[in-house]
């Protein structure tokens, strides 16, 4: 990663941080204010027992008992208040951790979700899942594990120097002393540790999506015999998780393993210098004790800091990651003042008039031009069928129909009104589009039909289904509309869920409806029934069919021949037939297929 990406990865990580956090800052007050209580009574034992050795011990061997009673009972009852503290402290830190969780789960879910299709074309599922999920969960390591041990470091450290001060200060400064190391291991690790982090969030990221997409594709790859090819690419995936991993873990086992060591030196050192003070009168032995404690307690923290710090790694890795999906995307937005479309009067007839008016388009600024002044009229109510070679454009003038992309210049209007100047609502009550996979949601089949208008009765939903001649199958399933279509054994047929889409578009009634044709064929009775659901559907609005089959085209009454991102051919099917063209050549290629 470059000096300056890394800059910008911090600086989204660091105002993602910033968002989350602001709204709870007097809950994180209130928790901060607990752990400072927690630490100062934490602080206040071992002086306890300074006390309670040079002071309780010589009078309880002159006969008086209370001195060290006293001592030894303030011990305890600060000893009890801070395991109170901590257990409350560790409560509300653990909430505010939960909600903190749950809002940036949701926040990325809902600002994914609200992607325009340009997002979701050029960010892989498995990303989008890996982010969502174990990136995620490594915030949620950190805070569960880490804030406590965050929160006693760093007040123990700078109550306890303090102290250490007070009570003597050439022992404190053995102790500052042995911080010039620990501060050169700490600055060692935190780059270590971010890159080996690093590292391990872009592997595991790796294992997520070559998970997801193998099983987004499991058709394709048991078709194409690729278990074994998937089970190998995941094992290199996955050695190199481990591999990242292990960096990760002998990075932070270096560190603490110094922690150890710098602590040990530090309490050799003490011992040393406090023998020789003791021996000189400069020091008396309680106050040798304490310090050690201290010390003890110090370099305690310090290692629990350092597996903060591990997952303050993990977790800023993980936020850096999720902070790119917030990156703003060019999006099709909505306009601040719509145009409503001229109502359809008496009927539908009339309404569905689409022009493009020289239209240009390219996927991104990067990518080559995909349309070059594209302008087409397509009149109310006709079928029109676009055909062409494999990349030619046709997807993407249904795109551009359907405003999952707005054209880079030029214009489409649907009824006069250009499709940029519609409201959400209203385009998409107008333009509908079937697509290949016919994706049914989980709930149950009415809900899948009443997906553009939820509020549609059961009634219309069921002449819906009659319409497209759905309702005889639909009727026999274990419980009929309300069937849940992804309950095991409920197993919809590809005709079957084509025709629940298309009852989905006899509901919302749109003016316009964009098919993107199977290529893969159906057998025969079902395709008929879709065939005829489709002719019902598509009857007295204007619809654009991406045709790959003979029989669609026939149902068309104009076909546009797609080449280069250019109308090349133009006509009723027969007249083009005639003509001797590409579209001719098309026709004997399918009429071959078909009779072979
Ligand atoms: N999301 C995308 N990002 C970048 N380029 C794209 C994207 N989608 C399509 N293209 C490119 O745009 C061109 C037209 O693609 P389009 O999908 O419109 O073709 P098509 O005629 O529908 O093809 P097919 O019959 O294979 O579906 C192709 O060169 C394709 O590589």
């Amino acid at each position: 990663m470059s000096g300056r990406d890394d800059g910008r990865s911090r600086a989204r990580r660091n105002a993602l941080l910033r968002i989350l956090l602001w709204p709870k800052r007097r809950r994180l007050a209130a928790a901060t204010a607990l752990a400072l209580v927690e630490n100062l009574c934490g602080l206040v034992s071992p002086l306890l027992i300074a006390a309670a050795i040079d002071r309780g011990v010589p009078s309880a061997s002159d006969g008086r008992w209370m001195p060290l009673l006293g001592f030894t009972s303030a011990a305890l009852a600060a000893g009890l208040t801070t395991a109170t503290v901590k257990y409350c402290f560790l409560r509300y830190s653990g909430s505010i951790a939960q909600d903190l969780l749950f809002e940036l789960r949701h926040r990325a879910f809902a600002h994914v979700m609200g992607q325009p299709l340009a997002f979701h074309e050029s960010y892989p599922s498995g990303r989008v899942v890996a982010r969502l999920s174990s990136d995620v969960e490594s915030v949620e390591e950190m805070l569960e594990m880490g804030l406590d041990g965050l929160f006693s470091a760093l007040f123990s450290m700078v109550g306890i120097l303090t102290v250490m001060l007070w009570l003597d200060q050439p022992m404190a400064a053995v102790v500052v002393a042995l911080f010039v190391p620990l501060y050169a291991l700490t600055r060692w690790f935190r780059h270590r540790s971010r890159q080996a982090y690093r590292r391990t969030r872009t592997a595991v990221e790796g294992v997520v999506q070559h998970t997801v997409e193998a099983y987004n594709g499991i058709r394709a790859v048991q078709a194409f015999r690729r278990e074994e090819t998937n089970a190998q690419r995941l094992r290199e995936i996955d050695t190199s998780y481990a591999a990242a991993r292990a960096d990760a873990g002998r990075v932070s086992a270096a560190f603490s393993g110094g922690v150890k060591l710098i602590g040990n030196l530090s309490l050799v050192g003490l011992l040393t210098l406090g023998v020789y003070r003791i021996d000189q009168g400069r020091l008396e032995l309680g106050t040798l004790t304490a310090f050690l404690l201290y010390v003890h307690r110090l370099y305690d923290p310090i290692d629990e800091l350092a597996s903060f710090a591990n997952a303050f790694s993990a977790a800023s890795a993980g936020l850096e990651k999720i902070g790119a999906l917030f990156v703003r995307h060019p999006t099709v937005a909505e306009p601040e003042n719509p145009v409503a479309l001229p109502p359809a009067g008496g009927g539908r007839a009339g309404t569905g008039a689409v022009r493009f008016e020289g239209v240009h388009f390219r996927y991104g600024e990067q990518s080559r031009p995909v349309l070059s002044g594209v302008d087409l009229t397509l009149e109310p109510g006709r079928t029109v069928a676009l055909v062409g070679t494999t990349g030619a454009g046709k997807s993407t003038i249904a795109k551009l129909l359907a405003r999952l992309y707005d054209p880079t210049t030029g214009r489409v209007t649907l009824d006069g009104v250009e499709l940029r100047d519609l409201s959400d609502a209203e385009l998409h009550s107008s333009v509908s589009m079937i697509t290949q996979e016919s994706f049914l949601f989980s709930g149950s089949v009415a809900q899948n039909i009443a997906l553009g208008r939820p509020d549609a009765s059961r009634a219309e939903i069921r002449s819906a289904a009659e319409a497209v001649g759905a309702d005889g199958f639909i009727s026999a399933l274990p419980d009929g509309y309300d069937t849940d279509v992804h309950k095991r054994g409920t197993g919809l047929s590809a005709g079957q869920r084509q025709l629940i889409a298309m009852a989905r578009v006899m509901l919302t009634s749109p003016r316009v409806v964009i098919l993107d044709e199977a290529t893969s064929s159906m057998d025969t009775p079902s395709e008929r029934a879709v065939h005829e659901a489709l002719t019902r559907v598509l009857a007295g609005r204007t619809a654009v069919i991406i045709a790959h089959r003979l029989s669609t085209v026939a149902i068309a009454d104009r076909v546009l021949v797609i080449e280069d991102g250019a109308v090349v051919e133009d006509g009723p099917p027969e007249e083009l037939r005639e003509a001797g063209g590409r579209f001719a050549d098309m026709h004997q290629g399918w009429l071959a297929a078909t009779s072979a």
